[in-house]
């Protein structure tokens, strides 16, 4: 697995390259983007790519800054949900993730659900949960896997539901080059796996 990029220190030593150091330093993440350019066939020394590897694995950091991010303390604070008892939805939350098998882009849309227990939290904490497990390497199936799980294991709702819609670049770009098509997934717990929530839940999903 990817060593974690939480384990890379904010200022890395540009001369550290001990191999002992259990994640590889920022100027060894920046050595591997020259060998990358080199492999495509480019230059890394002329002009125009001099600084394309520091920004490369600045953008890594952002494309996997998931892997820092701990959804337990996304999800920490919480609200009493003072008497309201239906269902809580946020829809179209925008994804963006990386496909685990390519390290091409998967971009979509996630639907978040969940019928309150005794709490509720914030909405953008939804939003946040998304982005911390899609900015991760993935496959659709386990981010929607992850993201559902989480928000049964930490605010113990009666109900959980989750759908994504996303598309894959390593469909549409390369390989068979199919455009416009989506991949949905969606994972369902609790309340929201019986009658009568789960017609409620699906019709609220797709419409
Ligand atoms: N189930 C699933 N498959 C994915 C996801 N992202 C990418 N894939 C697929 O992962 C598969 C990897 O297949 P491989 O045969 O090992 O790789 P490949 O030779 O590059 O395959 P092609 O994409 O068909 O050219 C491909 O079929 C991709 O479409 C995902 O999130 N879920
Ligand atoms: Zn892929």
């Amino acid at each position: 697995m990817l060593n974690p990029l939480a384990a890379v220190p904010q200022v890395a030593d540009a001369n550290d390259t001990d191999a002992e150091t259990p994640c590889p330093s920022r100027a060894e993440a920046e050595a591997a983007v020259r060998t990358l350019i080199r492999w495509a066939g480019d230059d890394p020394l002329r002009a125009g790519l001099h600084d394309t590897p520091a920004r490369v694995v600045r953008a890594y950091e952002e494309w996997f800054g998931g892997y820092a991010r701990d959804p337990a303390r996304i999800l920490g604070r919480r609200f009493e949900r003072s008497g309201y008892d239906d269902i809580v939805l946020l829809r179209d939350i925008p994804l963006h993730s990386t496909c685990e098998h390519h390290m091409a882009p998967i971009t979509g849309v996630a639907h978040l659900a969940y019928l309150p227990g005794e709490q509720v939290v914030g909405l953008s904490k939804l939003a946040r949960l998304v982005d911390a497990y899609a900015r991760r390497l993935q496959i659709q199936e386990r981010l929607t896997v992850e993201i559902a799980d989480a928000l049964q294991r930490e605010l113990r709702p009666r109900g959980v539901a989750v759908v994504i819609r996303a598309s894959h670049a390593c469909m549409t770009t390369r390989g068979v080059h199919v455009h416009g098509s989506a991949m949905l997934t969606r994972r369902l717990l609790g309340a929201f796996e019986r009658e009568p929530w789960r017609s409620d839940i699906l019709a609220s999903l797709s419409a």
